[in-house]
């Protein structure tokens, strides 16, 4: 608009009634200092505070190489945590990548995209851009771009990974984390996102979407839907085969499995040879533990080698289908159009998935 409409004068309500201010306990929030505050304080003035100290480390900047990040690290997270910002518009995704490009400037080598920290904002205006221009984005049915896979329904699992009770620490603490910050690490997002459909529970990626969409600090509909679709070998990714160990991939980066215990205290004085695995400790371990597992803590929903390597043969039986131009599920699959992308650097190198030979998609 080249003129701005007048606003009407201060007290004016157009004859509707004013309410006042709802009291937070009538927004259902309890006594506030006992409850979990998340680690964010809103508004432009912290985020460009937590903007310029992460920029202020030149290195870290120069070197940074999003897949290898500690996705444990929670008490200094291993990347910037500016998600939260640039989704609510209080941190302009244009200035941190020219504030990026002076660091760069000022350091004699970076690190290039897809890897880089002005990459990781080439991801957010790729999933912009191919979101803007696919119509059913958001869903399979009638989405082009989207594998039609014929997942499962089940509820009791659905809701045992919704509420991190599966019974694997990995996985529960990350969506304990989920629920209490509303923001976890690229990588802890990738193995809840498998653990949800391709790697072991084979249920529909839009259901862990709808999830992620309601708890995350830093929802957003481009970008949350993309990565589902491509964690889920949906979309952009295919190799399916490549699956998030929910017991190794964590202890690789946090052997002593501390981010568990700070997420689910009744796991804290698990010794850390089971911190990864409590169902393999001898009762005698899980008495001294405080935590016997079925009763205190979860047993595993399902057996990560079975369910995995089910897994794996309903995904090669989709893309088959897939393939041959049916459709499992409904309506006409054609992705011809479609182009290969490799890992994009989005995932964790080859070492700490679990191995299985490669399938063509
Ligand atoms: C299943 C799944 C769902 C996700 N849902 C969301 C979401 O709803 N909102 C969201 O902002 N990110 C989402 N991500 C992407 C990514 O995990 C977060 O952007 C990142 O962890 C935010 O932390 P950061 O700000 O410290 O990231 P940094 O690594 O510091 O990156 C800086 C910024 O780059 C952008 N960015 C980084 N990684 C990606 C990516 N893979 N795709 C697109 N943009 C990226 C973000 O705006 C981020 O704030 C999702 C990832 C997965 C696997």
């Amino acid at each position: 608009m080249e003129k701005y409409s007048e606003l009407p004068p201060i007290g004016d309500t157009g004859g509707y009634e004013l309410l006042p201010v709802p009291k937070l306990e009538e927004l259902g929030y309890g006594d506030l200092s006992q409850e979990y505050i998340p680690p964010f304080r809103g508004g432009e003035t912290e985020a460009l505070k937590r903007m310029r100290e992460s920029l202020q480390d030149k290195e870290w900047v120069a070197k940074f190489e999003k897949p290898k990040g500690d996705p444990s690290a929670f008490l200094k997270p291993a990347t910037t945590v500016l998600s939260p910002y640039l989704k609510f518009g209080c941190l302009s995704a244009r200035y941190f990548y020219h504030c990026i490009q002076d660091v760069y400037r000022s350091t004699k080598t970076h690190t290039k995209p897809p890897v880089s920290l002005a990459g990781q904002l080439l991801w957010r205006d790729f999933f912009y851009t191919v979101s803007f221009g696919t119509p059913n984005f958001h869903q399979m049915e009638g989405n082009k771009i989207c594998k039609q896979i014929p997942w499962r329904e089940n509820g009791e699992l659905f809701v045992a990974w919704r509420d991190g009770r599966t019974g694997y620490p990995w996985i529960d603490a990350i969506m304990i984390q989920l629920r209490k910050w509303g923001w976890m690490h690229h990588l802890a997002r990738h193995s809840v996102a498998c653990f949800l459909t391709r790697g072991d529970l084979y249920i529909h990626w839009e259901q862990g979407r709808d999830v992620f969409e309601r708890l995350l600090i830093d929802s957003d509909w481009a970008i949350n839907n993309g990565n589902w679709l491509w964690l889920s070998c949906s979309s952009f990714f295919y190799q399916y085969h490549r699956i998030y160990s929910p017991i190794s991939f964590g202890k690789k980066y946090d052997p002593n499995g501390d981010y568990i215990r700070h997420f689910i205290p009744v796991l804290k004085d698990m010794p850390k040879e089971y911190i990864y695995e409590p169902w393999t400790a001898p009762l005698s371990v899980q008495e001294k533990a405080r935590c016997i597992v079925g009763k205190d803590y979860p047993k595993p929903v399902v057996d990560h080698e079975a369910a995995s390597k089910e897994c794996r043969k309903r995904m090669e039986e989709a893309y088959a289908s897939n393939r041959l131009g049916g459709n499992p599920v409904k309506g006409n699959s054609s992705n011809s159009s479609r182009r290969k992308f490799s890992d994009g650097g989005q995932d964790v190198p080859d070492s700490s998935m679990s191995k299985q030979p490669r399938k063509r998609s």
